[in-house]
């Protein structure tokens, strides 16, 4: 609803009340209609402001009414009337003005920002477009280049800058109502000829048909598929070209397509999604609105290898003292190195002081003594964990949380090492770890709630999304990896090529597919985690049992590669050649295809034509039987976890939800019919058999992924 008031004797104040973001709701658009009605056929009121309560503006359109029957007053209408009043109409901007919030304050003849706030037309991230008049009066307000990059990216400004482009009047670091009052009582009366964003022509622009050309060949570039940055473009470039009722006509056009569709969809169900995997809980019942987390001040990381540089950097900026520890001398030194140069170089993109002072660096664990909380980072090794735990357990003050990095390791074997189990929690960061925005916070079968609570809340603050998961070999994201990554090895050796797996995948939407992911990482990686495995067997005998391993089939594609030193990018020989060691761009190399040639010879396998789909049905269906797994293991709480990992830690396409959201959109019978044929045709490879769950949720009717819980419970109850 809205709250209307007469202040200073001739200003309608109108407050905007819908926590927590005061969201353009029915009820909020209805009170804003008949205050301003109110306001503008009252003889005494010369001038209004609108603001919104416990100092933030507005979050934009409320995002729950999308998809369900919308009601109430429309936005348009509703801003054209705000700027067709003969009163000046002044937005007072706290906190925040995004998306439908800033439509709004547009359709106002002046606005006043605090410093604090923070204004965008964040839609694109939604899937849509700024369709209440954004795509046609920002461009006007401030030009097209500025604009669009706005739109089209959809980022927040500061106050500060919001002034500088010039869509904020006013800048004020006091009570912003009081300020713009007071500007609104000294306007009373003038006229507004001048102030209605939508009769401005668009500024002007040398060349706007080559600025378009490149702006949309970029936007599509680094869209992946996405359709909302296109259609953005596309909007701004009507305001650039038509008069305005004609641009509010394909602004409109232009949101019909993305309101409805997939994308738009997907988008808002990861918007979501992020939100509900901070309400996390555990098998035990713990949760987090009854874990309390600890205060951690001063962190310690063991190991200076690359994650643990990352995770030095992360803890430092994020206000943390840290003691970072390498046993090592020249490793110790290679790393203080780097962990500067990251801090400087982060520093200087944010326009801030570097915060080398934060980090102390030691050879010996004993410096760790009074931390409260340790992120143990060391080499990838249990007997090697197991002895920096038992150091650990023997140093810290009592109570202090122990963390290990591990990606895939039995958190609960290490907790069993140290005689305060509960204190013992995975938190397992990507690599570049201060850059990648993911965390899984690994909960062991003793782990209490308090460490959980902690670890995920240091998460937060750490600007990372945290996931809770229960504790099983490669966790949630790299159990699922796993299997695509074999499915891809597979297609190899039965026909496909590198680049037409990578180049499916990229099609729908991976930043990069899974062999050039794979030449980025180092295949040395790999085969390292195969080894530890148990199934890499150096050497090379041919025919069907070299392909089986544990008893299932398996590619030795990886170890070759390995063995002939192709480690990727580093050796500038992978699945792909380097022109230098660490060069981005990958080329073809014919000697891969020559080696897979002699491979399937060797091995009597008769390459076959395999198409796109095929390549993303294998791979991708193969990782989300395992995700309908790990669902039914109890190891993620619900399929939101699991989406969030794979768009945050493994650059699934944000447009398309993440696994378990695709499967849904797919349709889960579709799913299992495919995985049922893939199966048949390749028996020695259970994992493509239907999950359990799967299997349950398609005999109940394919329910909404929202409501896959019950369906979850009940197969628990009858376990
Ligand atoms: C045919 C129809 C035509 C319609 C015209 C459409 C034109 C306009 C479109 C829009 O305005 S789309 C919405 C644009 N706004 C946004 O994208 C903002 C989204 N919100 C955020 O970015 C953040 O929430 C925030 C506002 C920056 C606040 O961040 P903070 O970290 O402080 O809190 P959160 O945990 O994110 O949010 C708290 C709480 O509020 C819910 N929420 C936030 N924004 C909205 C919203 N616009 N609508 C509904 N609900 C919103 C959020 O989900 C959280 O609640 P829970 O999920 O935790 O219950």
């Amino acid at each position: 609803m809205a709250q209307y008031t007469r202040v200073s004797g001739f200003v309608g104040l109108i407050t905007l009340q819908n926590p927590p973001v005061n969201a353009l709701s029915a009820p909020v658009r209805q009170g804003i209609v008949d205050t301003v009605q109110r306001a503008l056929s009252d003889p005494e009121v010369k001038s209004v402001v609108i603001c919104g309560q416990n100092g933030i503006f507005c979050g934009g359109a409320d995002i729950k009414e999308f998809g369900t029957d919308m009601f109430g007053p429309p936005l348009i209408p509703m801003i054209h009337a705000i700027e067709a009043a003969n009163k000046p109409v002044v937005a007072a901007i706290e906190g925040i003005a995004l998306g439908g919030g800033l439509e709004l304050a547009l359709g106002c003849h002046y606005r006043i920002a605090h410093s604090k706030a923070r204004l965008g037309l964040p839609e694109v991230t939604l899937g849509l477009l700024p369709a209440a008049g954004g795509s046609q009066r920002l461009p006007r307000l401030i030009g097209v280049p500025a604009a669009l990059n706005l739109i089209t990216t959809g980022r927040h400004v500061t106050a500060a800058e919001a002034l500088q482009l010039g869509i904020v009047d006013q800048v004020t670091d006091h009570n912003t109502v009081d300020a713009a009052v007071k500007f609104a009582l000294r306007v009373g009366g003038q006229s507004l000829d001048a102030r209605r964003i939508s009769t401005y022509p668009c500024p002007q622009q040398p060349d706007l048909d080559a600025l378009f050309e490149d702006v949309m060949q970029k936007v599509r570039q680094s869209a992946r598929g996405a359709i909302a940055p296109v259609a953005c473009v596309q909007a701004v470039r009507a305001a650039a070209t038509l008069p305005y009722t004609q641009g509010m006509e394909r602004e409109k056009e232009l949101m019909a397509t993305l309101f409805t569709s997939g994308q738009a969809r997907a988008l808002q169900y990861c918007f979501f999604a992020q939100r509900a995997v901070g309400r996390w809980k555990m098998p035990n019942g713990a949760r987090w609105d009854t874990s309390k987390p600890r205060p951690v001040h001063k962190a310690a990381v063991i190991g200076l290898g690359t994650m643990g540089r990352g995770i030095t950097v992360a803890l430092a900026q994020t206000g943390l003292s840290v003691i970072a520890v390498e046993s090592q001398e020249k490793q110790l030194m290679e790393a203080k190195q780097a962990v500067s140069g990251m801090l400087e170089r982060g520093a200087k993109r944010r326009g801030v002081a570097p915060v080398l002072d934060r980090i102390s660096y030691s050879q010996d664990i004993q410096a760790v003594a009074d931390v409260d909380l340790v992120i143990e980072a060391v080499f990838e090794d249990m007997a090697l964990k197991t002895k920096v735990f038992r150091q650990l357990s023997a140093v810290c003050k009592p109570g202090t949380l122990l963390c290990t990095n591990t990606s895939a390791l039995d958190v609960d074997q290490l907790a069993s090492e140290t005689p305060n189990p509960e204190l013992v929690v995975g938190m397992h960061f990507f690599a570049p770890a201060h850059v990648m925005k993911l965390l899984e916070v690994v909960y062991g079968s003793r782990s209490s709630p308090e460490a959980v609570a902690t670890a995920m809340q240091l998460g937060k603050k750490m600007g990372k999304a945290s996931v809770a998961v229960g504790n099983c070999r490669g966790f949630v994201g790299n159990r699922m990896l796993k299997l695509y990554l074999e499915q891809a090895s597979f297609l190899l050796e039965e026909g496909a090529t590198p680049e037409l797996v990578d180049g499916a995948l990229e099609e729908f939407g991976f930043p990069m597919g899974v062999f050039r992911m794979s030449d980025l990482s180092g295949l040395d990686v790999g085969w390292r985690i195969r080894k530890g495995e148990g199934l890499v067997e150096p050497g090379m005998a041919s025919g069907q049992s070299a392909r089986i391993r544990q008893g299932r089939r398996y590619s030795p594609l990886g170890d070759l590669l390995y063995e002939q030193g192709r480690f990727g990018l580093k050796t500038s020989r992978g699945w792909y050649q380097y022109d230098k060691p660490g060069s981005r761009v990958a080329r073809s190399d014919p000697w891969v295809h020559s080696f897979l040639e002699e491979y399937r010879a060797r091995h009597g396998l008769v390459a076959r034509n395999i198409d796109h789909q095929e390549v993303l049905e294998r791979c991708l269906y193969a990782m989300i039987n395992e995700g309908f797994h790990i669902l039914e293991d109890g190891i993620a709480a619900g399929p939101e976890d699991i989406d969030v990992i794979y768009v945050f830690g493994f650059g699934w396409p944000r447009h398309r939800g993440g696994p378990m959201f695709y499967a849904d959109m797919v349709g889960l019978a579709k799913v299992m019919e495919k995985l049922e044929h893939y199966h048949q045709a390749h028996p020695d490879v259970p994992y493509l058999q239907p999950s359990n769950l799967l299997r349950k949720l398609v005999a109940s009717g394919s329910p909404p992924i929202h409501t896959w819980g019950e369906v979850i419970k009940k197969l628990h109850s009858q376990l």
